[in-house]
């Protein structure tokens, strides 16, 4: 069952792209995890699948899967690598995603770098979700985060430093976050510049969080802490992320890098 993948990364948060468009593909969560293991599969922070599209106007259907085989309904820098990914296969450098939390339309800038409309945030605490009627911009939880989902669930902390981001597993774990939630650590440099580190729902501590670092200018501007545009810098580099007045959408831009192309033999992997 030779099949063949991409590895792709967006600020070093990397992915296996996998091709479902031309036939399914026999991926089960264990698979999905043995694939993702950095010592005995391929490694990588998330397993992604390309579908045939079902929404009018998408180029492609896109699946974010985790390495603990959960799966996601939103990444950042998997949306700017597919983008970039299908600008190379077709020449089309405005292809439109479809993903289980909605349509997002992509561009690749002039210097290559890759622009996603991720969306309006959802601020309502069902639509994070949390598991109780509770004011997203202050949990009840220590360290006073707020909530938002850019499809999938974020809590952002506001802090002087990361000695939070060892809790970070234990926090992805709070009965507050019924789908458990992906946890961001801000330390706010100006209103236009922001250092985050994440830890990801499924994954862990990643070099870099593309829906995280949404979620994290939105919770900023709500709470008057940051402008509507504002450059976030993560381990892996950095991301320009703009909450717009005009359409309450989220654009993020930021780089998308091939690695390597390669083939998997998937019936060697357990199902
Ligand atoms: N790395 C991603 C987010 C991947 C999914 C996340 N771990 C979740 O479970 O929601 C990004 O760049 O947004």
């Amino acid at each position: 069952m030779l099949t063949s993948f991409y590895k792709m990364h967006g600020l070093g948060n990397d992915f296996v792209i996998l091709d479902a468009r031309i036939g399914a593909l026999p991926l089960t969560p264990d698979r999905i995890a043995a694939l993702a293991h950095r010592r005995r599969g391929i490694g990588c922070d998330q397993l992604v699948t390309l579908h045939p599209p079902v929404a009018p106007g998408a180029d492609v259907f896109v699946r974010f899967f985790n390495p603990d085989g959960s799966e996601a309904g939103a990444c950042g820098n998997a949306s700017r690598c597919v983008a970039d990914l299908v600008w190379r296969q077709t020449g089309n450098a405005t292809p439109v995603l479809q993903t289980s939390a909605g349509v997002l339309p992509t561009r690749r800038e002039p210097d290559g770098q890759v622009t996603v409309d991720m969306g309006a945030p959802r601020i309502h605490w069902q639509e994070v979700p949390l598991a109780a009627a509770v004011d997203t911009l202050h949990l009840p939880l220590p360290g006073d985060p707020a909530a938002a989902s850019m499809g999938n669930p974020h809590a952002t902390f506001f802090v002087p430093d990361f000695a939070m981001l060892a809790q970070g597993a234990a926090l992805e774990h709070n009965p507050i976050f019924p789908d458990r939630a992906n946890i961001g650590f801000a330390r706010m440099d100006s209103p236009e510049r922001m250092r985050l580190k994440v830890h990801e729902r499924g994954a862990g501590v990643t070099e870099a969080c593309g829906s995280g670092a949404c979620a994290a200018v939105v919770n900023a501007v709500r709470r008057g802490l940051a402008a509507r545009t504002c450059t976030v810098e993560l381990d892996g580099g950095t991301l320009r992320i703009t909450w717009s007045e005009q359409t309450n959408h989220v654009l993020m831009t930021g780089p998308a890098t091939t690695a390597f192309e390669g083939t998997v033999d998937l019936a060697a992997y357990p199902q």
